[in-house]
């Protein structure tokens, strides 16, 4: 199943320096795993804003609520989630 997500970051101005470069670092990392694993589909920075628009893909809402749960930003970011389908008129629906 494919998911639009969006993330809105808000990372304390306080925080540590260093732990806010191990907390981005983290973040990093496991987003490219997911990536490369081919769950974490697209990865997009919205413009002039901390947010992302991302496309994950898979089996259904318990993993990709597992997936945004364990994110290490997780406790910085809203996040909003909108199940996706193919839509009729999209070039994969008419081969
Ligand atoms: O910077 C962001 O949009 C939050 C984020 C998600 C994955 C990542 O590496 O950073």
């Amino acid at each position: 199943m494919l998911f639009h997500v969006r993330m809105d970051v808000a990372v304390p101005r306080d925080l540590d320096p260093d732990e806010r470069a191990t907390l981005l670092a983290t973040e990093k990392a496991r987003a490219l795993e997911l990536q490369r694993t081919g769950v974490w589909v697209h990865l997009w920075r919205v413009v002039g804003q901390y947010s992302n628009i991302s496309v994950f893909d898979v089996s259904g809402t318990d993993e990709l609520h597992d997936i945004l749960w364990n994110l290490p930003l997780f406790p910085f970011m809203t996040i909003s989630v909108t199940p996706l389908t193919e839509h009729p008129s999209a070039l994969s629906a008419n081969p």
